[in-house]
Formats: C-alpha cells, sequence, structure tokens
C-alpha cells in the first residue's frame, strides 16, 4: 500500500485554506454579497476550488481534478460577472497569501487563478491519478448558516486512497451543540467551530481544527460501536433536502430497526464525519422517486473513505461498494448506506424490505 504522506499534507493545507476563505465569505455579511454578486455560493465555491486547484497544481502538476465547475461565468464582460470576478481574485489571493505552510509570495494574476479553476475538467476513469472536488459541499447549507463541507479526495486507479474534508461549522467537540439552522449571528460568533477530517486509505481517521496551525497533531476518531443487538439505540442523519434523499423510505428503515429517535437532518457530507467520529450511527440516502439521479463521485469520495477508516462501512442501497472508478459520477450505484461495519448488513437488510413495501425493490 502507498503512503500518501506528502499529498495528505498538501490537501490539509489546501482545503484549510479554501474553508476559511469560504467562512470569511459567510461572516461579511451575506447579504450585501448577495445584492453585488448574486451569490455568495458562486464567490465561495470559485474561490474554494481556485485556492485548492492552484496548490494541487504547485505540487502534483501532473495529477488530473474532476471538479464541478469551470470558469467561463468569470470570462463574461458582464458588469455582474466582471464584479463577481474581481471578488473572486481578491478572495483566492487572500486566501493564498495567509501566514502558513504555502503561502504565495506573489498574487496570482487573473489568467493564473482562471486557469486554476478551469482544471476540474478531468471526466474521471479506471486509470491514473486523480484529485476530485467540491468545493462547496451543501450550498444550502451553506447559505443557511447550517452544515457545509470543502471536499477533496485522491483517487488512483479508480480507489480513493486520500479523503480531506473541511467543515467550518461543525463544532470541534462532538458533544458540543450544533449551531442552530439558520441562525448566521450564532455562527458568526462561536469560536468552537471549524473541524477538518482528513483519512488516509488503511492509516485511519483523523480530525483537527480549522483553525489550528499545519504542525497541529491529528486526533484520530471513531464510529461509535453499536451491535446488532442495541441497534434501535442508533440515532441516524439525513440529508436536510426531501429531494436529495427519500426522508420517507429512510422513516420506514428506522422503524424496521427499532429506532424511536428522529432523524438528524444535516446538509453536506458532514453527515459521514458525524457517523465517523461517533457522533451519528447510521447515514441513510435512500434515492427519490425512480432513482434515477446519478450520484457524483466529489459529493462521496472524501466521506466514504473517512467513515471506513474510522470503522464503517459505506455502501449503496443494495450493499455494493461506491464503485469511483467509472467516470464522474457512481453510476453503478444507487444511494448510500454508511453505518458501523457490526450493524451495516442488518441495515442494508432493512434497506430492501421498505424499498419492496415502495414497490422500489428493482431500485
Ligand atoms: N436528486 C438528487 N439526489 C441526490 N443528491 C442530489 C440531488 N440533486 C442534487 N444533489 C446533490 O446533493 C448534494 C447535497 O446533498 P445533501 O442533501 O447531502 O446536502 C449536492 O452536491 C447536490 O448536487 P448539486 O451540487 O449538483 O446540486
Ligand atoms: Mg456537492
Amino acid at each position: 500500500m502507498s503512503d500518501y504522506r506528502k499529498e495528505q499534507e498538501v490537501a490539509i493545507e489546501a482545503v484549510r485554506r479554501a474553508s476559511l476563505i469560504t467562512q470569511k465569505v459567510l461572516q461579511t455579511s451575506i447579504s450585501s454579497l448577495t445584492k453585488s454578486d448574486k451569490s455568495p455560493v458562486t464567490v465561495g465555491d470559485f474561490s474554494a476550488q481556485a485556492i485548492i486547484n492552484a496548490i494541487l497544481a504547485k505540487h502534483f502538476s501532473d495529477d488530473k481534478i474532476v471538479g464541478e465547475e469551470d470558469a467561463d461565468d468569470l470570462r463574461s464582460k458582464d458588469a455582474d460577472k466582471v464584479a463577481l470576478k474581481e471578488k473572486v481574485i481578491g478572495l483566492v489571493n487572500e486566501g493564498l497569501m495567509a501566514e502558513g505552510a504555502d503561502q504565495l509570495e506573489k498574487p496570482l494574476s487573473e489568467t493564473e487563478i482562471l486557469e486554476a479553476i478551469d482544471k476540474g475538467n478531468c471526466q474521471g476513469g479506471v486509470k491514473g491519478r486523480m484529485w476530485t472536488l467540491d468545493p462547496i459541499d451543501g450550498t444550502k447549507g451553506f447559505l443557511r448558516g447550517g452544515q457545509y463541507a470543502v471536499c477533496l479526495a485522491l483517487i488512483v486507479d479508480g480507489e480513493v486512497r486520500l479523503g480531506v474534508m473541511g467543515c467550518p461549522n461543525l463544532p470541534i467537540d462532538k458533544s458540543a451543540k450544533k449551531p442552530q439552522e439558520g441562525n448566521l449571528d450564532e455562527v458568526k460568533q462561536r469560536d468552537d467551530l471549524g473541524v477538518i477530517f482528513v483519512a488516509s486509505e488503511g492509516k485511519g481517521a483523523f480530525q483537527r481544527p480549522l483553525h489550528a496551525t499545519s504542525s497541529t497533531q491529528l486526533t484520530p476518531i471513531k464510529t461509535r460501536e453499536i451491535t446488532p443487538e442495541i441497534l434501535s439505540k442508533a440515532s441516524f442523519c439525513e440529508s436536510v433536502e426531501a429531494g436529495h434523499s427519500s426522508q420517507g423510505t429512510n422513516a420506514k428503515i428506522a422503524e424496521f430497526l427499532g429506532i424511536s429517535s428522529p432523524s438528524v437532518r444535516m446538509d453536506s457530507q458532514a453527515k459521514y464525519a458525524s457517523v465517523a467520529r461517533g457522533d451519528g450511527d447510521i447515514y441513510l440516502r435512500l434515492p427519490v422517486g425512480d432513482g434515477s439521479y446519478q450520484e457524483k463521485i466529489w459529493d462521496h469520495a472524501a466521506g466514504c473513505l473517512i467513515v471506513t477508516e474510522a470503522g464503517g462501512k459505506v455502501s449503496d442501497a443494495k450493499g455494493r461498494p461506491l464503485d469511483f472508478s467509472i467516470g464522474r459520477t457512481l453510476k453503478n450505484n444507487k444511494g448510500v448506506v454508511a453505518a458501523h461495519a457490526s450493524v451495516h448488513a442488518k441495515v442494508i437488510e432493512a434497506v430492501r424490505k421498505a424499498l419492496e413495501e415502495e414497490g422500489r425493490g428493482h431500485l
């Protein structure tokens, strides 16, 4: 098994710098950004993507990147788009020139920043090294002051080898209260929020505070011990957005497992982090309707490895491993189920029953 120590160090620093900039976008008054730049998500997305891609290109110039956005919008002469571009250029350079490892000596030019954003055009596949990036996963959560995540993973020959996730609104201490959804003031005021999660294949899963310096120790994380006998005491999490995961099916699965506590609803891959550090036990993401939506690899790669390395098991609704080797989507899979390895099979059995009862057993 290869050692991805250097990649891990670079990825943590890239995610740290990008996450701090998204946090700044959120904290510098969403309302004023919304007026001038249309959407803080767009500003945060472009800025985080440019920061991460530029740092990856500096260290691993031969690696490909599978990302969601390109810079076409920022090349428009439209006044709104020009204002957006100026904002992004300012934030990217602020992020890259801030003190710490990988600090830039001089700002990047507009061309360099647009080129960095455009690097995410790889189509994925089974051969070679590629990074997959979601600069702001959980955009709805970002806008409402809920959970969102900056997600980066390294895939080599179709397998996820390294996953790093920045969760700026998640408490460092898993037992601390999560900020109330929609309360942007709380997110701005609390200084105990912001975590980076990291996992490297075969090396375990860890967390560290987002605001820590690069030499800060990583703390190991583990899924909560849960056995089939006490499965009814488990807590499960799901998307806030009903359109992303069938909440009705999830509720039925919980009922079959004897779980009576209500689901914890959370945006983004922060749900994987929650299961990985034993805050929640099960993450259910059951397909909606006819199941035609194809999940994207950048929405699952980092989270999947972090849960697996923390002692959990991640699969699709049928119990099959997620297949990251066939392009930009997980088209061989439907739905996602993450749980402690010792109860995963029981959860999958309940998923099968629930889908059959709904006449969706073929999914
Ligand atoms: N119909 C859908 N089913 C599942 N996931 C979806 C669907 N539509 C969008 N998504 C993706 O769900 C992710 C957020 O999930 P969560 O609910 O866990 O926060 C986003 O990356 C979003 O992709 P996109 O960025 O293209 O909108
Ligand atoms: Mg996403």
